[in-house]
């Protein structure tokens, strides 16, 4: 199947600062797909892209294979898009924002409207602009969602919302990527992030330093803890395909995250000279996300496979 979503060395320079720095990626359909990264990292640009509502400095990308940048409202009208600070008529009332959107879609979507918002015990004749935070989360989704999308494209979708509603939201993004629809979802919750998601990427300093499913990002990324008799001791190069994304030395100890660790490599690493101990266990998405997003990228554009902070080993060692 054709991927939902595709990007290609995807750029966005603003005067200040490069946003974007080369994206790459693919989401296939009938996933729940995470962004996470850290404030700043890139996350609401890349979506505006992917939205039409941003035109990139360069690259190209395609959602439903349709080119937002040439064609903004047909992407718009396909998804459903929840921004990070949703804006609605505060003028009208719950019930007229929902009787306005529904004179852009057929007639289905006022009935699955009305629905959503008698499920998150909203009133109706309330003004949008007496809704809390989180009530207004939950009128931005319920029109986001009511056209039933094949894409469902979130910048935070469960800010401001309290845990209860949260969960049972999260626990229904899950549901709509079982029945073939995509969620994209950008998110700072990494616990929340590993209950939902199939597949994750790591934005940081607006490249992409880590994509792929959680269950193999779970598997293959490992914390290894070195005990050494000398803090100078070095140690050998990891061979490929072993990847460290960070390391820290500290004292006689060396802490690195490695993806695609080898038993072998433990093994040539206890056999090392000065090597007192060494202990290894599989790392948390929070450690990985931390070790992926620690330390600046070098500025010139490299390929987003590279290892992230590869150059970060020789100044430790
Ligand atoms: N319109 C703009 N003009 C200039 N700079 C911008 C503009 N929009 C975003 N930026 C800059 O681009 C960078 C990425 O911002 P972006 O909002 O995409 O980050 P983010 O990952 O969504 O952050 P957060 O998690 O804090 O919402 C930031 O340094 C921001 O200051």
């Amino acid at each position: 199947m054709p991927p939902v979503i595709s990007a290609k060395n995807l750029s966005m320079h603003f005067r200040r600062c490069d946003a974007l720095r080369g994206v790459d990626m693919e989401i296939q359909p009938g996933t729940v797909f995470a962004l996470l990264g850290e404030n700043g990292a890139g996350k609401t640009t890349l979506i505006r892209i992917l939205t039409g509502f941003q035109k990139p400095s360069s690259g190209t990308c395609l959602v439903s294979g349709v080119n937002p940048s040439t064609h903004p409202l047909k992407v718009r009208r396909s998804i459903g898009y929840v921004s990070d600070s949703p804006a609605l008529y505060d003028w009208m009332t719950v019930a007229q924002i929902g009787g306005f959107a529904a004179s852009f879609y057929d007639r289905e979507f006022l009935t699955q409207y009305e629905e959503s918002i008698r499920r998150y015990d909203i009133q109706p004749d309330q003004k949008v602009k007496h809704l809390s935070k989180g009530q207004r989360a939950k009128v931005a989704l319920s029109l986001a969602l009511s056209h039933d999308p094949d894409l469902l494209i979130l910048d935070e979708p469960t800010s401001g919302l309290d845990p209860k509603v949260r969960r049972s939201f999260l626990e229904s993004m899950i549901d709509r990527a079982a029945t073939g629809r995509t969620v994209f979802l950008s998110s700072h919750q990494i616990s929340e992030v590993e209950r939902v998601a199939d597949t994750i990427a790591i934005l940081h300093q607006g490249k992409i330093v880590l994509h792929g499913s959680l269950a193999e990002i779970r598997e293959t990324i490992w914390q290894v803890v070195v005990d050494v008799d000398d803090p100078l001791r070095a140690l050998p190069i990891l061979a490929a395909p072993a990847q460290i994304l960070s390391e820290e030395a500290s004292g006689g100890q060396r802490q690195m995250f490695v993806r695609y660790l080898k038993p072998e490599m433990i093994d040539e690493l206890r056999a090392t000279e000065g090597v007192v101990d060494v202990r290894h266990r599989v790392a948390t998405l929070e450690e990985v996300f931390v070790a992926c997003t620690s330390g600046d990228l070098p500025t010139q554009s490299a390929p987003s496979d590279q290892p992230a902070t590869e150059t970060k080993r020789e100044a430790v060692l």
